[in-house]
């Protein structure tokens, strides 16, 4: 397992660089085998990640009906919420693709409704989901690019510093409550899920990433730093701006 940091100018071009190298790894293991399996992540780059992709022609080569679109973590809101990373997602990106990427192929965390009203439901449901793609003996697909944003307190996915749901193990997602960032409630992949990626990305950009960086590439206590606990089976990038990279790198 090789772990590699690489740092861009800035944030516009990170977003550009991530969707050009997405592609690529699409293109590429499109040439091995199928289906394709990517996680995508809220937050600023990573939405910016995906509209990138939108923009960029490279996208017409990908066979998009061969792609299975998961999520790391996901706001437990209304089917449509703008805050839910999953419509982020679509206006950036999925929408756009039309019907070369088949509904079915979108497996979106189970929204807030009356018959999905707690995290934990919505989270015993996408689990289901991710079961049924997984290998045999398997949570999660091994999937084979992990995109992940990183907060300035360092958590991925819904995974922060001294919360209990850092320490779910053995199931492959886990309802959220009090996430000390809005909103309150959330679902997330567990580090086990995490851990099933061939190649985990973290992307991250700003000034107020550079602490919670320097702290996950020097190996910081995950409990304090949950990006330190992030690293896929084959291949670990970090994907950073001059800004978040600091002094670290
Ligand atoms: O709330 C979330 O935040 C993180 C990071 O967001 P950013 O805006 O600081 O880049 C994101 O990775 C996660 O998916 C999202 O739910």
């Amino acid at each position: 397992m090789s772990r590699l940091v690489i740092v861009h100018p800035d944030a516009a071009i990170l977003a550009e660089a991530t969707a050009a190298r997405l592609l690529t790894r699409v293109l590429d293991v499109q040439s091995e085998r199928s289906p394709v399996h990517l996680v995508l992540t809220g937050g600023t780059v990573g939405i910016a990640t995906l509209a990138a992709v939108a923009r960029n022609p490279v996208r017409t080569a990908v066979d998009w009906s061969q792609v299975h679109l998961w999520w790391g973590d996901e706001r437990f809101l209304p089917d449509g919420d703008p805050d839910r990373n999953e419509t982020q997602a679509r206006d950036a990106l999925i929408d756009s693709l039309g019907d070369a990427l088949p509904a079915a192929n979108v497996h979106a965390i189970p929204a807030l409704d009356a018959t999905v009203a707690t995290p934990e439901l919505s989270a015993a449901l996408y689990a289901d989901e991710l079961a049924r793609w997984a290998p045999p003996g398997a949570q999660a697909p091994a999937f084979d690019v992990l995109l992940l944003g990183m907060g300035p307190d360092g958590h991925v996915a819904s995974l922060f510093p001294g919360h209990p749901a850092l320490e779910a193990a053995g199931v492959a997602t886990v309802g959220v409550h009090a996430s000390p960032k809005p909103p309150p409630q959330r679902v997330s992949l567990t580090f086990d899920a995490l851990h099933a990626a061939r190649e985990a990305w973290v992307v991250a950009a700003g000034p107020e990433k550079a602490e919670a960086v320097a702290s996950a590439l020097s190996g910081g206590p995950v409990e304090q730093t949950p990006a330190a606990g992030v690293h896929g089976q084959e291949r670990t990038l970090w994907l950073l701006d001059v800004a978040a990279a600091g002094t670290a790198v």
